[in-house]
């Protein structure tokens, strides 16, 4: 049951060797999945500059039958939107869209092509070459990007092997956003094109309503468990030799017939992570994996470097002591005490992320964005009860230039729409609030002193 052979298919799209799109030279083919076919290009440069790259994703929007037609183009709109509006470290990049105006070529003809960062690989075709220190690093920066992307409000819905794309540097990207989807509330709603192999069993069986089939971020966390055990041992987590037999055994295994019986590869550092991201629903997985990605983050990240990590507990107010009235009452700080495998403070706000508290020092309540918001009280990403109470301590955790970005404090506004800016955070500032600010939007600037306070 080797895992190493899911995913990609034949070409949908053929395009040869010189053909022009815009200003853009396709090379050759880079891979294919069941919509899209991915290409090499080069944009020339002017005398003396370095040619630009980029993988151009051709999605065959011109060809086929309406009904086809409009399954595909929701399918771009999705990955355009989503790529237009989110630019994180841990996400592909897409530069430009354009579509295809060639009558001569009916096949060409109206494709559309989303102009992407180039990378050099996807995890399925690297998998094999790759040594297990490498595998453990590219399972926390998938954890990472889905921590980014859940943060801003969006679920992947198909994550596996061939969407995770390596750069040329090693590090891993999320790829192919043609079936994410945006949370309204708690769910979002998203095309059923998921592979079976990776959808959580309660997606299995579920309806496809008028708007999709509705989805939250703990189904990106099952995918993320199968995910890491094909990773961490070259097979699925469920057993069966086709991927209609382990669906049936995913039924069998959420129904409660059958117990889940993980690789005794899988190192024992992974074993608890991927238990959990494996809950039998979405209430047990949220429970113990977390409501997305940057609750398992930490744990993954101890995981990669070996380390068993320690289960979260949920806290128990009466054993819950600060340091100060501890010392008051005169108690000794023994770990047992402090509850020490459930420490929610800063250190839950994702890399790349900003977050506010309901507590000092990063406690209590949390609300987390990679990107800006508009509207504190609208959207999948709200966080009505901050801008309601107030926050009580914020941690920029942004990415700085290094990762590529400018945009690195981070200016709060009273308003919506980044209107009336009443404070700035600079990058990495941990701050307590003596008068909680009340926010209703936030945007990623370059710098604080730079701008209007
Ligand atoms: N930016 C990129 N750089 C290099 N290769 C890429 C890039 N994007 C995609 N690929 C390659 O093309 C393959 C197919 O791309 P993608 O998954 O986006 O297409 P799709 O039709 O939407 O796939 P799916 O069948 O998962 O829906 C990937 O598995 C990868 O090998």
């Amino acid at each position: 049951m080797s895992a190493g052979t899911t995913g990609s298919g034949s070409f949908a799209i053929t395009v040869p060797e010189g053909y022009r799109v815009g200003p853009w030279t396709v090379e050759r083919p880079l891979g294919a999945g069941a919509f899209g076919s991915v290409y090499a290009a080069v944009r020339r440069a002017g005398p003396g500059g370095t040619p630009d790259r980029a993988a151009l994703k051709f999605l065959p929007t011109g060809t086929c039958g309406p009904r086809q037609l409009r399954h595909l183009r929701d399918l771009a709109a999705r990955e355009v939107e989503l790529l237009g509006r989110l630019r994180a470290p841990r996400l592909i990049r897409m530069y430009e869209t354009l579509t295809v105006d060639d009558p001569e070529r009916p096949e060409l003809d109206g494709a559309t092509v989303l102009v992407l960062e180039e990378a050099a690989d996807s995890l399925h075709t690297a998998l094999p070459r790759l040594a297990p220190r490498e595998r453990a690093e590219v399972l926390v920066q998938v954890c990472e990007g889905l921590a980014q992307l859940h943060g801003a409000g969006w679920v992947h819905g198909d994550l596996k092997p061939g969407n995770v794309l390596l750069m040329a540097d090693g590090s891993a990207r999320l790829g192919d956003f043609s079936t994410a989807s945006e949370l309204d509330g708690t769910h979002a709603y998203s095309p059923a094109f998921a592979t079976a192999d990776y959808t959580p069993p309660e997606l299995l069986w579920s309806e496809f309503g008028e708007r999709g089939t509705r989805t939250r971020p703990t189904a990106d966390l099952w995918a993320f468990g199968v995910l890491a055990h094909v990773v961490l041992t070259d097979t699925f987590p469920l057993p069966g030799g086709t991927p209609s037999a382990r669906r049936d055994a995913a039924v069998r295994y959420a129904r409660g017939d059958e117990e889940l019986r993980l690789s005794p590869e899988l190192p024992d550092a992974w074993r608890e992570i991927v238990t959990a991201c494996l809950s039998r629903n979405h209430e047990d997985r949220a429970l113990r994996a977390g409501r997305d990605a940057a609750a398992p983050l930490e744990r993954v990240r101890a995981a990669a470097q070996g380390r068993v990590p320690r289960r979260r507990r949920r806290r128990r107010p009466g054993l819950v002591v600060t340091g100060l009235a501890a010392t008051a009452m005169g108690i000794a700080l023994t770990a047992g005490m402090l509850l020490p495998d459930d420490p929610p403070g800063w250190e839950r706000c994702a890399a790349g992320s900003i977050c506010f508290f309901a507590e000092r020092d990063g406690r209590g309540e949390m609300c987390t964005w990679v990107g800006g918001s508009k509207d504190w009280l609208k959207g999948g990403a709200a966080c009505p009860w901050a801008s309601e109470l107030g926050a009580k301590s914020a941690y920029n955790n942004g990415y700085g230039p290094d990762m590529g970005t400018l945009l690195v404090d981070v200016a709060l506004f009273t308003k919506p729409q980044y209107v009336d800016r009443m404070d700035c955070l600079t990058r990495g500032s941990r701050t307590n609030f003596s008068d909680p600010p009340k926010p209703r939007s936030h945007e990623w600037v370059p710098n604080c002193a730079a701008s209007p306070s």
